[in-house]
């Protein structure tokens, strides 16, 4: 078995260099563990290049240990470096994840922080401790998404409509915010925006009922028709922040491991039944809405309980109309309206594409990248 260890010295507050100089490198020397390489990021993409890079010269690897210190976005490289690599590239890729990005998505997800240490270096070495300690790791599903000719994988969120925005806008303001904050701000600039299209989504499919709080499954593929305001999918986590469980259902109702699943979360305008049509005014109502909608995320997912009530306002607990639609299913296709050029941004765990014009994206979780990788995590 081989061992890296890549870490990102700019992902997050900058301090993956003197958290690994001081603390994981010495823990690993302790346990007797010596990294074939240690690799500091030097660009975008840098971390997927040492990777392939790697794999391509050492054939006879069939398992690979790589320990990262960064945030999701370097996880995300390091998949799609890897499915780069030739055909029948049947290598098992374990990841250990020390989490010094902006949000840390996966790594909240395994370690939620209500039932973790509070001590900030405790906390961001558990994943190395499993991993010392020889529990084993964890598969990962994929998302894999095709856009034309471009094949994307993702390991934590494929989103389009309002989460895709704010991460495009957001990277702009990464200079001046560097923390989450950042992704607040790009919320206001978009919180009244709609996105016109449809999405089909796939079977196996089950949609949320909160009444009986359970999934319950369809029969068939399911096309919505838009506007949208949010459409985002999950794998592998129930939350995008530490405190946002945006996909609570992910551990809550946890799909089984042997089939993967994508958990969806859509809001759609028009259900609102304060809303009547596409103006100004209404979509000022609908975005106030949305906030609070959104926010209920942050109250340990309780958007997915909202129904509107007689009022037109959500509330928990109601017995109209859902609020928040959340599905799990095998994949999807996102079909934006040509015309409408925000609907075609598409965000695979913050790396932001466009769909070209009387194009499609098409989703589905799969369990390895086509030439054969799969992915593992220790928690
Ligand atoms: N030396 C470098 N200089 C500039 N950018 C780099 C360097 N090394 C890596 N990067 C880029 O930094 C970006 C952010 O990385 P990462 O995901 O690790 O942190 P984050 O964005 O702060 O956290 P999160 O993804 O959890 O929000 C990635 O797109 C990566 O390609």
């Amino acid at each position: 078995m081989s061992i890296l260890v890549i870490y990102n010295p700019v992902a997050g507050d900058i301090s993956a260099t003197a958290f690994f100089d001081d603390r994981v490198l010495p823990l690993l020397k302790q346990h007797n563990k010596t990294p074939s390489l240690v690799a500091p990021t030097e660009r975008v993409g840098h971390a997927g290049d040492i990777v392939a890079s790697y794999i391509s010269e050492h054939s006879d690897v069939r398992k690979l240990t790589i320990i990262i210190g960064s945030g999701d976005g370097t996880v995300h490289e390091i998949i799609n470096g890897s499915s780069m690599l030739p055909q029948g590239n049947e290598t098992a890729i374990e990841l250990v994840i020390v989490p010094l990005g902006t949000a840390n998505a996966l790594y909240a997800s395994l370690f939620p922080p209500s039932s973790s240490p509070s001590d900030q270096t405790v906390y961001r070495l558990l994943g190395v401790n499993a991993f010392l300690l020889s529990s084993s790791a964890k598969p990962l599903t994929l998302a894999r998404t095709s856009l034309d000719a471009t094949t994307v994988y993702s390991a934590v969120v494929t989103s389009t409509a309002l989460h895709a925005s704010i991460l495009h806008d957001s990277e702009a303001l990464r200079a001046s915010l560097p923390g989450i904050e950042r992704f607040k701000v790009a919320a206001q600039q978009n919180i009244t925006r709609w996105y016109y299209g449809s999405v089909i989504l796939h079977e196996p499919l089950q949609v949320y009922d909160p009444a009986s709080a359970s999934l319950v499954s369809y029969t068939k593929d399911k096309t919505l028709q838009g506007p949208f305001a949010y459409f985002l999918s999950t794998i592998n986590v129930d939350r995008l922040e530490p405190l946002f469980r945006i996909t609570p259902l992910a551990s809550s109702h946890p799909p089984p491991p042997s089939a993967p699943s994508l958990d969806v979360v859509i809001l759609r305008p028009m259900r609102d039944p304060a809303v009547t049509s596409d103006t100004q005014d209404d979509r000022e109502i609908f975005a106030q809405k949305a906030g609070r909608i959104l926010g209920e995320a942050y109250n340990d997912g309780n958007h997915v309980s909202l129904r509107y009530a007689e009022d037109r306002q959500p509330v928990t607990d109601g017995d109209g109309e859902t609020v928040v639609e959340y599905f799990r299913c095998g994949g999807f296709e996102w079909i934006p309206d040509e015309t409408d050029e925000r609907a075609h941004l598409l965000c695979a765990d913050g790396a932001i594409f466009t769909i070209p014009r009387s194009s499609r994206a098409t989703c589905s979780a799969v369990a390895s990248t086509d030439n054969g990788v799969r992915f593992s995590v220790y928690s």
